[in-house]
């Protein structure tokens, strides 16, 4: 008996705790990017999915970004195609992209999709082509050559870069019940279908929409220092120099200028936290010192 009332009275010290943050997050738009690194765990998964059920139904505006590099990875290796990565970006040729298509748009998205509705809510599965919601552009990207210093463009192929994000499909989900979970495919003017970096499309996403968090879910704690501890909170400058001076290196350069450029475009602040704890999102949003590194203006 007196077991049922301690935990009675700490779930209530729990939510009267978390009450505050729900409210200040009432009506404000949350991007989540959920990583491949992050997805498989089916625990985890379903504590993702409750997460963001809870969200909505606490009155928050959620918006599921996903990738899922390594179930590409998985499936081109299946058919026996080698994936090829330049710059943290995966080499897309014309066959390539029709599996990641499938792949991004049609059995991870839908997954998520499952997940959220198994927790009682409407979740739909899109892409950047519903609604002509994101147009991309075949992506410009140049990488100085170590030996000679030369710029040298790279031809990616059909890897694609957010030029236009058009909010109106995002705006009448978000009075509706039902929460968007969006693939990081998207078509170009010019008729192609693209592959895009699944932070860069959640940061397209997050900026044209001024969400007010936008959560990288991954798979470290944060945004490490060199000793290895978290940094709990960052501002523009302080990342920008983490990186001149070696701190932040490999995957975590591309993360970090995605999040320097949503606060740019007017995201009130971006998150980098670990996927891999039990309800992250909800850990990060609803508790005093959240759970990853905030990065602010
Ligand atoms: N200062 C740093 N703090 C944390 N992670 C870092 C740092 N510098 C480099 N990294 C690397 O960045 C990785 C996260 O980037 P990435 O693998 O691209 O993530 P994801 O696949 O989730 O998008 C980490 O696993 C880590 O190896
Ligand atoms: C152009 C490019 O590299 N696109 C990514 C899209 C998926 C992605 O970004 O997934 P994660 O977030 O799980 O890494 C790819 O093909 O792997």
């Amino acid at each position: 008996m007196s077991e049922t009332n301690d935990n009675g009275e700490s779930r209530a010290r729990v939510l009267a705790e978390a009450l505050p943050f729900m409210q200040a997050y009432e009506n404000r738009t949350v991007v989540v990017k959920y990583g491949g690194h992050a997805m498989g765990d089916p625990t985890l998964g379903q504590a993702f999915a409750r997460d963001i059920a809870l969200l909505k139904q606490s009155g928050v505006n959620p918006i599921v970004v996903h990738g899922g590099g390594p179930q590409i990875g998985r499936m081109l290796t299946q058919m026996g195609i080698e994936s090829r990565f330049e710059g943290g970006l995966r080499v897309t040729d014309a066959e390539t992209v029709k599996i990641v298509e499938m792949v991004l748009a049609g059995s991870i998205n839908k997954e998520i999709v499952a997940l959220i509705n198994a927790e009682g809510e409407w979740a739909i599965g899109l892409c950047g082509k519903d609604g002509n919601m994101v147009f991309a552009e075949k992506a410009k990207k140049t990488v100085i050559d170590p030996d000679s210093h030369i710029e040298r463009v790279l031809d990616l192929g059909y890897v694609g870069e957010p030029v236009e994000v058009d909010r109106t499909l995002l705006d009448l989900l978000a009075r509706s019940e039902m929460i968007p979970v969006i693939a990081p495919v998207a078509p170009g003017r010019d008729g192609a279908t693209y592959n895009i970096n699944a932070d860069t499309f959640a940061g397209a996403i997050a900026g044209a929409l001024e969400a007010s968090r936008l959560l990288f879910l991954t798979d470290v704690p944060g945004v490490l220092d060199k000793q290895g501890e978290l940094i709990k909170e960052l501002s523009v400058s302080e990342a920008k120099s983490l990186m001149r001076n070696g701190t932040i290196t490999g995957g975590m350069i591309p993360k970090v200028e995605t999040c320097i450029e949503a606060i740019e475009r007017g995201v009130e602040g971006v998150v980098i936290l670990n996927g891999k704890t039990q309800h992250a999102v909800l850990l990060e949003l609803l508790t005093e010192h959240g759970a990853g590194t905030l990065i602010v203006k």
